[in-house]
């Protein structure tokens, strides 16, 4: 049995806060996997790092809509796939020496699986006992699988299986000629770009009527339709078996019961099947259950507003959770943000003395208001707060505006490009409670509206009380700020 004064799980955003303020502790980090976790190895970054390529590779199959000459002829894989993880290795590698090498006296890494066997001691896979003081959890979340026959589970991600999660899919050896995705959330649409726009056959199977179905219903439905005219999607369709077949898997499909009258082949044939219908958090696996740690219905620990574990619904003294294993968001920025709150907390903790002895109001709480998401997929989506349905339920009196980028003049010069923004915000308040965009460079263009709201700015002083760069897309915000009706104007 070893002893720290504090253990953290997981290296993704549970490695960011560990520096000066920890130096006289004796930590331990436990990774089972890559350091710096999915985000690095197998999430946001490399994943941005050929959405990019592919958006170009896109882009240049359509230049005549620019009236100009332009083509794809095609992509490099294994070169694309060396400049993007020679990076993203470097980064793990580098990551991992700095907390195992001399620099770092006081941390020991423990390369292993650990689960919990008491409230503060965990048991790594070769059969040490760990226990510690304080400790934090950022164990993440992983890829559910469906459980379908013909599906082996223990054989998704590994070499040779034609059937893969996003944790493996940007390091298979050949770009696939063709891919099924199972899937139509943030994962199946950014993959669904990345492969089609190289010139993958990809087909997209979804259960819903329409593709990111959780987003405003009407940003859905455009990202829908622009989606679906130069892709291909079964709608309604549900993925009932798998068989795995030499160099091909045929996915057999069902009408899923969700879209009236469909028309559902029977099945679809690739090299490749995608699964990609979410990420659960790591609880099972670390056995946080069993030891008494509260887990929630979705599969999350609960955690407060300080990001302190609970346990029979009382806060364990000196444990803290962080990112996918217990936010309600799966967002890389969210868990940065959240290991940030839990580095403050735990350092008033340690201060203190003894475990959870620290005063509640010296603790920093989170802040989840105005959380940001997009999806770099073609065209990106962006959101940010409630969608319409949202705002009306929770009973604001809306006033909404859907602007077109083609109404701009940057939408001109882009040739009437598809594109929208929509700004839901109160009429009494003028605050605006939540705002989506469909098109170019969404991710981009949506930063004035998470400022507005984050700042708590009146949606009509955001419009007329800064100047607009002209002509720029980010007028289309300008316009629909401007088209709010309020209930005194
Ligand atoms: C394909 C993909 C693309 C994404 N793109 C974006 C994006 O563009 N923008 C964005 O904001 N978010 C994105 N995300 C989400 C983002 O990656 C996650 O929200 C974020 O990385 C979560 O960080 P985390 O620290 O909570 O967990 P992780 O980074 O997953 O870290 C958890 C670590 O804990 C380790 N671990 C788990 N259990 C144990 C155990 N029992 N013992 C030892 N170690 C353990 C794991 O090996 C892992 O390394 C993406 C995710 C995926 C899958
Ligand atoms: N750009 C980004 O910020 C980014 C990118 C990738 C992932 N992520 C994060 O990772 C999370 C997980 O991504 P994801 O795409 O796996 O999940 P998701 O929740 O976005 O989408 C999952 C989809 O799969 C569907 N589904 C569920 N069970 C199914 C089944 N049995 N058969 C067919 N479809 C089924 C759901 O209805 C949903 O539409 C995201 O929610 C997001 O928070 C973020």
């Amino acid at each position: 049995m070893t002893h720290f004064d504090l253990l953290v799980i997981g290296t993704g955003s549970g490695n960011m806060f560990l520096d000066d303020r920890f130096a006289d502790l004796s930590i331990a980090i436990a990774e089972e996997w890559h350091f710096g976790g999915t985000c690095l190895n197998v999430g946001c970054i490399p994943t941005k790092m050929f959405v990019y390529p592919a958006t170009l590779a896109e882009q240049a199959g359509r230049g005549g809509r620019y009236n100009v000459d332009t083509a794809f002829s095609g992509v490099d894989w294994t070169s694309l796939q060396d400049r993007i993880f020679s990076r993203v290795d470097a980064i793990e590698a580098g990551g991992r020496a700095y907390r195992s090498g001399d620099r770092q006296p006081n941390v020991t890494v423990i390369p292993e699986h650990v689960h919990f066997t008491a409230e503060k001691t965990v048991r790594t896979a070769s059969g040490e006992e760990v226990t510690a003081d304080r400790i934090v959890i950022a164990a993440g979340a992983s890829p559910i699988l469906p459980e379908v026959p013909g599906l082996d589970a223990a054989r998704v991600d590994t070499p040779g299986y034609p059937i893969v999660t996003s944790n493996s899919i940007m390091r298979l050896p050949q770009r696939p000629a063709s891919l099924a995705i199972v899937g139509s959330g943030v994962i199946a649409m950014e993959f669904a770009h990345i492969f089609a726009s190289f010139g993958t056959e990809v087909t997209v199977i979804a259960r819903s009527p329409r593709l990111l179905r959780s987003i405003d219903g009407e940003a859905s439905a455009e990202f829908t339709r622009l989606f679906t005219a130069d892709h291909n999607v079964i709608l309604g369709a549900e993925a009932t078996s798998f068989r795995v077949g030499e160099g091909s898997v045929e996915v057999t499909l069902e009408p899923s019961g969700r879209v009236d009258e469909v028309d559902v082949p029977n099945s679809v044939t690739a090299e490749v099947v995608l699964v990609a219908i979410g990420r659960e958090p790591n609880t099972e696996g670390l056995g946080v259950a069993e030891v008494g740690y509260d887990v929630d219905s979705e599969g999350r620990l609960v955690v407060d507003e300080f990001q302190r574990v609970y346990s029979g619904a009382a806060p364990v003294p000196g444990v803290f959770a962080l990112g996918d294993i217990s936010s309600p968001f799966q967002l890389k920025h969210v868990a940065n943000h959240e290991a940030h709150v839990v580095g403050d907390n735990l350092h008033a903790d340690v201060l203190a003395g003894s475990p959870g002895s620290a005063a509640l109001d010296g603790l920093r709480r989170t802040n989840h208001h105005a959380v940001p998401a997009a999806v770099f997929t073609s065209p990106q989506v962006a959101t940010v707060g409630m969608t319409e349905d949202e705002a009306r339920a929770a009973g604001h009196d809306v006033t909404v505006k859907v602007q077109n980028f083609s109404d701009v003049a940057y939408g001109w010069a882009m040739a009437d490009d598809p594109g929208i923004v929509k700004v839901i915000a109160d009429r009494a308040t003028r605050r605006i409670l939540g705002a989506h965009i469909v098109g170019h460079e969404a991710t981009m263009v949506i930063q004035p509206l998470i400022q507005a709201m984050a700042f708590d700015q009146p949606a009509d002083e955001v419009a007329r009380g800064q100047y607009w760069i002209h002509p720029a897309l980010p007028e289309a915000v300008e316009n629909a700020l401007l088209g709010l009706d309020f209930a005194d104007r």
